[in-house]
């Protein structure tokens, strides 16, 4: 069996023992903020990893006991040329990416050693997923929600942007990759020409940001965007992360036409980004009870992965988890080395 397929087998596996439907984590800078960090910066999350990699940690800690089966990393907005435009040198910036993913492998091995101590918990051992977020999320100018890079950011371009952040991440050792609040088809396709070109061997998710609950903040429809990743096997998931949640069962059943591939779907609470004041404005904002209630309708719809994103918290998490997997059986605990 070859490497592609055994890790591939991992996230199936995944799903699988975790009775159809796999929770990811919650909001990760949120959970920050709440602890007080100060993150209104171009680095936005990615400042812990320079100022407090001790509070990721506990934050991944969190969304692990909270029941989440997928941590992703504090890489979202961790960019080469962001750090390096603060006057760190490109062995730091590189040092601190690869910091990220060990931090919540560290994480997810400690806590899966305490859990395996005592029989009868319902965990399951976690995996660790890369975050990248989008060129967008890179220039801090709220361009992830709405997809225009201008006409000088080429195919080639963002490429460049990702490969080194890409291969950086992949060498540190998660389970798989997962593309965040992608804004249009070019940074798709930027993606999955990547993967390709560098021939990854871990499975990736790419997840698409959503304004309209229509199409991609570009204007591009979702079926040209999922026609570029169908044609990839490098991609095992699709999805939606950071929109609000009444966007979602319908974004479901749309990408359920669009692709064979499994659906992940992590929206936030429903309040708006400003990127000009940076600042989450109230919107249609959903609580704890509210979001568990549409996780069991996008789960009914087919979603496989199901989590929370920017202003969700471990209790969304832990509501989500226990929904979920109410219906898990006994026999299906997952029991790793
Ligand atoms: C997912 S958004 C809230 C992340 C922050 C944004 N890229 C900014 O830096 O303004
Ligand atoms: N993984 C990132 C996504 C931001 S949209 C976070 O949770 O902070
Ligand atoms: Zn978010």
């Amino acid at each position: 069996m070859g490497g592609e397929k055994t890790h591939a087998l991992l996230l199936e596996d995944l799903i699988e023992n975790a009775g159809g439907c796999a929770v990811v984590d919650g909001g990760f800078a949120t959970q920050l903020e709440k602890h007080g960090a100060s993150i209104n910066d171009p680095l936005w999350s990615a400042l812990c990893l320079i100022k407090d990699p001790d509070l990721i940690k506990r934050v991944h800690l969190e969304y692990l006991e909270a029941g989440a089966d997928i941590l992703v990393t504090s890489s979202y907005q961790a960019t080469l040329a962001g750090f390096q435009s603060r006057g760190l040198s490109i062995e730091e910036a590189e040092s601190l990416l690869e910091k990220s993913v060990k931090i919540a492998v560290e994480a997810r091995d400690k806590f899966w050693v305490a859990k395996k101590r005592n029989s009868g918990h319902n965990y399951n051992g976690a995996l660790v997923a890369a975050s990248i977020g989008s060129y967008g999320a890179y220039l801090a100018d709220g361009s992830e929600y709405s997809g225009n890079y201008g006409v000088k950011v080429t195919l080639e371009k963002l490429k460049d942007f990702h490969r080194r952040r890409l291969q950086v991440l992949v060498e540190a050792g998660p389970d798989l990759l997962a593309f965040e609040t992608i804004p249009n088809k070019l940074e798709a396709q930027a993606c999955v020409e990547l993967l390709e070109e560098e021939n990854i061997q871990i499975p990736s998710w790419i997840c698409f940001s959503c304004v309209d609950g229509e199409s991609a903040p570009s204007g591009e429809s979702f079926k040209e965007c999922l026609d570029v990743i169908n044609k990839s096997n490098k991609v095992s998931a699709v999805g939606i992360n950071c929109a609000p949640p009444h966007f979602i069962l319908s974004l479901i059943q749309r990408f359920k036409e669009l692709t064979d591939k499994a659906i992940v779907v992590y929206p936030n609470s429903g309040e708006i980004w400003d990127g000009t004041v940076k600042k989450w404005l109230p919107s249609k904002c959903f609580d704890d009870e509210k979001f568990v209630q549409f996780a069991l309708k996008w789960r009914d719809a087919g979603a496989k992965l199901i989590g929370g994103c920017c202003r969700t918290t471990p209790s969304t998490v832990q509501s989500i988890s226990k929904a979920l997997k109410a219906r898990k059986p006994v026999s299906n605990i997952r029991q790793i080395a």
